[in-house]
């Protein structure tokens, strides 16, 4: 082998490799396939893009909305499916009452019988039955697809002259207080209206009738006749014989309008029949803060005649309690602003170095 001063050639396949001069012997290597390589890498790279283009942030954005619009219909879908699977029958839609007209379709329903035990009870002869009325009433019951319509115009004094034009004038105590407005709206106690929502109590509401002297629509006088006269004695009898679960007396409230705009936003206001119809046992209101549990079910009370002297079973006093002497004033004055009433008379308060005690039926 030669190993002086002369080139060394080695031949590897195709390729070759040399290494001249004695002084280095760096080995060059060919460039060739690393070129290759890159090329084949982004001819790859080409080929992908055009199978997988890229998009730009606009498309992306797109896409991504036809995504999202597509899994809304997917759930509108299911739930769709859901409430399908779920749907009320429309025999059960019968059932299905509004609470507000409850009571009113008793009283309807109830008024001819009414007025024959009143006068039977003063040994008269029912001069006119509204045989139409109870008719229309009945179907009313019976066909309860779209009972409040109806109700509604019952409901209304317009509609009353309506139904009895010329015949005798029978109006619910309910209906003629609504009709009176301001009249039937003062803060004295009224009794005879029925708070509970069973009709069998109904037949307590004394109702007069008042016959039309010509076709006209029976005015202010006429309504206010139909509203019983209670002596005193009455009111008692009345009271005794309903016992003390039964609420006969209802004190009307006059509340500032923006009282009242608030009043409505309040949830407890939404729960007050709940409210009052448990009254009569032991139970415990939760609710979060400021929901009107301290200004509210007082009111409550006091309306349906707890701590009024005129009722018999519920004069007493709405006794409430505050943990700190700036919270009963603050409560104090707002339920007696919302109220309409005077602190120190129908609200009182007593705090360690502070009090006003005038009749009390609202205390803190
Ligand atoms: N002094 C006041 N002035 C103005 N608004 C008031 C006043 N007191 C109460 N309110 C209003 O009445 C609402 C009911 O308050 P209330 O004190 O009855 O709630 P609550 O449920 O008893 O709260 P808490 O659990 O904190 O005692 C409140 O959200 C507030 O809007």
């Amino acid at each position: 082998m030669e190993s002086s001063g002369l080139p060394v050639e080695l031949m590897t396949g195709q390729d070759s490799w040399s290494l001249e001069g004695s002084d280095s012997n760096a080995l060059i290597l060919p460039t060739k396939r690393s070129k290759k390589r890159k090329e084949n890498n982004l001819e790859l790279e080409k080929a992908k893009e055009k199978q997988n283009p890229k998009l730009s942030k606009s498309q992306i954005r797109k896409l991504k909305m036809l995504e999202e619009e597509k899994e809304k219909a997917f759930w509108l879908s299911k739930s769709i499916e859901a409430l399908e699977k779920y749907k009320i029958l429309e025999d059960a839609y019968s059932l299905l009452w509004s609470s507000k007209t409850i009571g009113l379709v008793c009283i309807i329903e109830s008024l001819p019988t009414l007025n024959q035990n009143m006068f039977s009870k003063a040994g008269l002869e029912l001069p006119y039955v509204d045989k139409s009325s109870k008719g229309r009433d009945s179907n009313n019951l019976s066909s309860s697809s779209e009972p409040e319509p109806e109700l509604e115009e019952i409901d209304s004094r317009k509609d009353i002259s309506k139904y009895h034009i010329g015949q005798p004038l029978i109006i619910e105590i309910e209906v003629a207080r609504n009709a009176l407005g301001p009249l039937a709206s003062s803060q004295e106690p009224v009794f005879g209206k029925d708070l509970g929502p069973s009709c069998s109590s109904v037949d307590t509401v004394p109702i007069k009738e008042v016959p039309l002297k010509d076709n006209s629509t029976p005015s202010e006088e006429d309504i206010k006749n139909c509203i019983p006269k209670l002596s005193a004695d009455d009111r008692r009898e009345s009271n005794m014989s309903k016992g003390p679960l039964s609420a006969s007396t209802v004190v009307h409230v006059l509340r500032p309008d923006e009282v009242e705009n608030k009043r409505k936003d309040l949830p407890i206001v939404m729960m007050e029949q709940e409210i009052m119809e448990a009254i009569n046992e032991n139970f415990i209101i939760c609710g979060e803060t400021g929901c009107g549990k301290t200004t509210q079910v007082p009111q409550f009370l006091y309306e349906s005649g707890f701590g009024s002297s005129q009722s018999t079973f519920r004069s007493g006093i709405i006794g409430v309690t505050q943990p700190h002497h700036v919270a009963v004033l603050a409560t104090a004055m707002r339920v007696t602003f919302e109220l309409g009433l005077h602190l120190g008379k129908e609200v009182g308060f007593q705090v360690r170095h502070d009090k006003k005690i005038g009749d009390r039926m609202i205390f803190y």
